[in-house]
């Protein structure tokens, strides 16, 4: 029975407020509107950000609200004007849009569409209005996907067709995590043929900057971790050495400084604490070393150097999603994986039914998952 034009009533993880577990709750989804499209979401990664936000560390984190923004589905049904896909096709939702015709979109210094950013910031649609409601209660979206429910809707710009072929739950994870550190390191830091690089942090996101770094041929991939049973792990991404700054006599920076003849060429911070963004930064070489900032602090967090750093030719930049235009890089992305040049299976490490969502946030917090994909059905 087709459901198109009607209420759809299904499940969801539910974030009623900061720092609580998600809550499996029945919810309603309503029609899509103009320019939007419903979604059967069939598995969700779960990325460092929902955590983030969950525990109250988002500036823009409204509550109640559905979270989850790595997902993978098939198109329900479709709103008005919506001609890119059509019920039955395979497709990611992007938390960064393409639009095609905004100022961000026209330029190609920039992969950040502004359509839909205001209204995606405030948890709603472009209308201004949710599309989910529970036990009366308005629920806002997350990163305009909200991949945390059976069934959602998104904007069109918001959507990346995907082939039948492809396996939903794992390139779901081409959603976020994957697509931002393998980005990172092509688009945002352009690493060189024979470049010394560092990254900061070993989960997904920071072996995904490996993958990058090792497609652009860099001569040595250093992994920077406090977790030590990530380093054999992150050998078969790409890592060719590993630096425990809790097991140094000296400080991070100075040690990365002394095995590079002077820092590194590429860094990157995949944490989300300002202060391994300035030891990332520091770890540098004078004169042309460069920083790319990928984790996301928490609210009220500022980062700090040294003027004199940049003065003397280190770069701070930061990088989402990769750099990539959303919509349009999706094709590339999934021919990487398909061509085996983009390692995407290897990042599931546990794939748990909807309800045991909070035993991935566990998994996470414990260090012993590089994403825990969800089975929505
Ligand atoms: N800019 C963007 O577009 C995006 C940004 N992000 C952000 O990127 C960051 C990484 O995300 P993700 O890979 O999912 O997160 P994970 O939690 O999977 O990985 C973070 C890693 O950093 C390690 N770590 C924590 N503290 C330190 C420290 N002080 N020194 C060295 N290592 C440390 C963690 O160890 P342990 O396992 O012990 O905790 C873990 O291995 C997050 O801040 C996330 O919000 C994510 C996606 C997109
Ligand atoms: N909302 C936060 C910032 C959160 C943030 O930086 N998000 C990243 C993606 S993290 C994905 O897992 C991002 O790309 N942001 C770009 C954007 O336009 O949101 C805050 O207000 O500080
Ligand atoms: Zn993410
Ligand atoms: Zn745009």
């Amino acid at each position: 029975m087709s459901t198109e034009g009607q209420v759809i009533h299904c499940r969801a993880a539910v974030a009623w407020g900061p720092k609580q577990p998600l809550v499996i709750e029945d919810v309603e989804v309503a029609p899509p509107r103009e320019g939007e499209v419903r979604i059967k979401v069939l598995a969700s990664g779960v990325c460092h950000t929902d955590a983030y936000t969950l525990d109250g560390h988002d500036p823009e984190g409204l509550f109640p609200a559905i979270l989850g923004h790595e997902g993978g589905g098939i198109v329900e049904s479709v709103g008005p004007g919506v001609s890119s896909v059509k019920p039955g096709d395979h497709v990611i939702p992007l938390y960064i849009p393409e639009c095609g015709e905004c100022k961000f979109c026209k330029s190609p210094k920039t992969n950040l569409c502004g359509k839909i950013r205001m209204t995606q910031g405030k948890g709603v649609m472009p209308d201004g209005t949710s599309r989910f409601t529970c036990k009366g209660k308005v629920l806002h979206h997350f990163m305009g996907c909200s991949t945390f429910s059976q069934y959602t809707v998104v904007a069109e710009i918001s959507v990346a067709k995907v082939e039948d072929s492809v396996p939903l739950d794992k390139v779901c994870l081409l959603g976020c995590g994957i697509s931002t550190g393998y980005g990172a390191a092509i688009n945002t830091a352009k690493v060189e043929e024979g470049s010394t690089c560092a990254i900061w942090g070993l989960g997904a996101v920071g072996l995904a900057v490996a993958l990058g770094c090792k497609a652009q041929k860099a001569a040595r991939i250093i992994g920077v971790d406090i977790n030590e049973s990530k380093f054999e792990m992150a050998k078969a991404f790409g890592v060719t050495e590993f630096v425990n700054p809790s097991k140094l006599t000296k400080t991070v920076t100075e040690t990365i400084v002394e095995m590079t003849d002077g820092g590194c060429d590429y860094t990157f911070e995949c944490i989300g604490n300002v202060a391994t963004m300035r030891d990332a930064l520091e770890s540098c070489h004078k004169g042309w070393g460069e920083s790319v900032i990928i984790g996301v602090a928490a609210a009220g967090q500022e980062i700090s150097t040294r003027p004199f750093q940049l003065v003397t030719g280190r770069v701070w930049r930061g990088s989402a999603f990769g750099g990539w235009k959303s919509r349009s890089s999706m094709p590339r992305l999934i021919k990487d994986y398909l061509e085996k040049r983009l390692m995407v299976d290897e990042f599931v490490t546990f794939t748990k039914p909807l309800d045991e969502i909070n035993a991935a946030f566990d998994l996470m917090h414990q260090g012993k998952a590089l994403r825990t994909v969800i089975d929505l059905f």
